[in-house]
């Protein structure tokens, strides 16, 4: 298969921008045609419903789609079959599948997360929590073509309670706990065929251009934009031009509240997307 990056630089010439949807398909908020009345595991087919139609609005302007593994798996077995579905929509649609199922465990644990997320649902990349150190990581970099971005700097308010955390490593040096987690997940990916690849939060740009600077040509998966209140600009700067995914999935899924979600949601990443062009 060929190489991750390779893989995300045609994606993003094909649809013009850097942009990945996220599929986050929530009861409380999808448009009453897909949710209401039903019951969580009725609503596991709606819920496929609403990610089909985002996807086929949005494909022309994103370069990936990323479904949120939890929004599916909330409704049971039937969530299962509908996460199914919803990444054969976005295979059909020629984008990258970025599972986000943030996984991380022991070495044969993490072996079949990989075989679910890869062999089974063929997904072209994966969020992977790495605390539990090397050998959890590298499972998900056993994959050839797959890449594996690996948790660091996250977007959210506590993102920085553990991972700032300043840390004095094998070698006597001190640095943060983030810092040591990227350079832990390169090492880990030495020898294997998968790409590592950072997840960098929009809403800690300055960290975003520090990672950038250390890996220039990892790829970075930065979600955090719109709803978390990370901006294009300051990712755009931070990123000083390497391999790229932006994620947005509230600002896009719910931009209208209910009738037109689609021409709502396509014109959201259109927006998006310009805004994100270098
Ligand atoms: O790994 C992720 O995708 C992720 C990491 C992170 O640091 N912050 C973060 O928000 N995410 C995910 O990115 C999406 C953000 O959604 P919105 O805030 O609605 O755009 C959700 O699916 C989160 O689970």
């Amino acid at each position: 298969m060929t190489p991750f990056p390779a893989r995300l630089a045609a994606a993003s010439g094909a649809s013009g921008s850097v942009l990945c949807v996220g599929l986050d398909p929530d009861p409380e908020r999808m448009p009453a045609a897909f949710a209401s009345g039903a019951s969580e595991t009725a609503g596991a087919t709606g819920a496929a419903a609403f990610c089909r139609a985002i996807v086929e609005a949005t494909a022309e302007r994103a370069a990936a789609f990323k479904p949120n593994l939890a929004f599916f798996e909330a409704y049971g077995p039937d969530g299962w079959d509908a996460l199914d579905a919803v990444c054969e929509a976005v295979r059909a649609s020629g984008r990258l599948l970025i599972l986000d199922g943030k996984r991380g465990d022991i070495g044969n644990t993490g072996r079949r997360y990989a075989t679910s997320l890869y062999d089974r649902l063929l997904g072209d990349a994966s969020t992977v929590a790495p605390y539990m150190g090397s050998d959890s990581v590298a499972p998900f970099l056993e994959h050839e073509g797959r890449c594996a971005f690996v948790l660091v700097t996250t977007s959210n308010p506590g993102g920085a309670d553990l991972q700032a955390l300043v840390a004095r490593g094998a070698d006597g040096d001190e640095r943060s706990l983030w810092r040591h987690t990227a350079d832990m997940a390169i090492r880990a990916g030495d020898g294997l065929p998968g790409t590592v690849g950072f997840v960098a939060g929009a809403t800690r740009p300055e960290l975003l251009a520090e990672i950038r600077e250390a890996y220039p040509e990892a790829p970075l998966l930065v979600p955090g934009v719109g709803a978390q209140g990370g901006t294009a600009g300051d990712v755009l700067r931070a990123n000083a031009g390497g391999p790229i995914l932006v994620n947005s999935s509230r600002g896009i899924l719910y931009a209208s509240g209910g009738d037109g979600f689609e021409r709502a949601a396509r014109e959201a990443a259109s927006r998006l997307a310009d805004s994100l062009a270098p």
